[in-house]
């Protein structure tokens, strides 16, 4: 990294001001990709940077995937990991692994990192509360009646916004593993993809930011896409442009856009301090998703 100057380092620091004072008291909601959570550093970056912005009066709360991390735990008990459309086959056995790694491990060390750098951060799940409602999911295939069973998939059927709220409203950050329970209390393994950009839509969030492995959403010839539209994201489906994983993460950044999150971005989780530079310069990284 190049040296920067004191005097260039009180200029970026000042540059912040604006931004605080427009983004006091909203709500931003960060999807912490399993792809961003490469190595100690950037972990521990990301952790600070969550610290700074509820200290600088925002509220964070925090939705936190683990696909990588669920494949290494099905691999050392010999299982093979399977994705159709970008959302994990999910059988009994995949399920217990889903909810020890989103539920436990994963979980626990966002909250234990984000707790050592001086926040004060509670883990969840959507069945804390009965939180995250979920009803099981089917896709679509090839033909429209046709459709493909994926096991202990979910969708959200409804959640409920009033405990992230009141831990919000008590200086708490909450860190939600994107597990549902359906009325019978049976689990469903939703992607974290969506249940952020559900829970942006009914806290109204100021920010839905998807931290994820690319510099944004790409063309066909890798060039990074700044700002896509409704009308641009169905020709990127259409001609495949987009596939696997990104293609809920942009169905959801979509859907946020269109019904109450003021703003999408979809920034590269693998640059130290993405989310300061995201929320607090005007070096925006990555996609921007509107509805028009
Ligand atoms: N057009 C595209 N632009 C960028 N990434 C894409 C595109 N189409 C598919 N992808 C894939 O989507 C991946 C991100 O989704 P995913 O693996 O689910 O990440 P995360 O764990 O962060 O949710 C990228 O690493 C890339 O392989
Ligand atoms: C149904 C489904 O696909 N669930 C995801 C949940 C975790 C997730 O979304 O993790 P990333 O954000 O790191 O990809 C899974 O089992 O991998």
């Amino acid at each position: 990294m190049t040296e920067i100057s004191a005097q260039q380092k009180a200029e970026v620091l000042s540059e912040a001001l604006p931004y605080i004072q427009r983004f006091f008291d909203k709500t931003i909601v960060i999807k912490y990709g399993g792809n961003a959570m490469i190595d100690e550093e950037l972990k521990e970056g990301f952790a600070s940077d969550v610290v700074l912005l509820k200290l600088v009066g925002m509220n964070p709360v925090i939705v936190h995937g683990g696909g990588p991390q669920i494949n290494e735990l099905l691999d050392r008990i010999g299982k093979k990991g399977e994705f159709i459309q970008g959302m994990r086959v999910t059988d009994a056995e995949t399920m217990d692994v889903v909810e020890m790694v989103l539920g436990g491990h994963v979980n626990k060390e966002i909250v234990s990192l984000i707790n050592k750098h001086g926040g004060k951060a509670v883990g969840l799940t959507g069945q804390d509360g009965h939180f995250i409602k979920a009803r099981k999911m089917y896709l679509k295939g090839a033909n429209d009646d046709e459709l493909i069973d994926i096991g202990q998939v979910g969708e959200i059927e409804s959640i409920d916004p009033s405990i992230v709220a009141h831990l919000d409203a008590h200086d708490f950050i909450p860190v939600i593993a994107p597990i549902g329970v359906d009325r019978e209390g049976e689990s469903y393994n939703i992607n974290a993809d969506l249940v952020a950009g559900k829970l942006a839509e009914v806290l109204h969030a100021e920010k839905l930011i998807l931290m994820t492995n690319t510099p944004g959403v790409l063309d066909k010839e890798g060039n990074l896409l700044t700002g896509l539209t409704a009308a641009r994201i169905d020709e990127l489906f259409a001609d495949g442009t987009i596939s696997g994983g990104m293609l809920p993460k942009i169905s959801s950044a979509l859907d946020a856009a269109k019904n109450g999150a003021n703003s999408v971005h979809i920034i590269d989780g693998r640059v130290k301090h993405a989310l300061l530079l995201e929320v607090l310069t005007s070096q925006g990284v990555g996609t921007m998703i509107r509805a028009h």
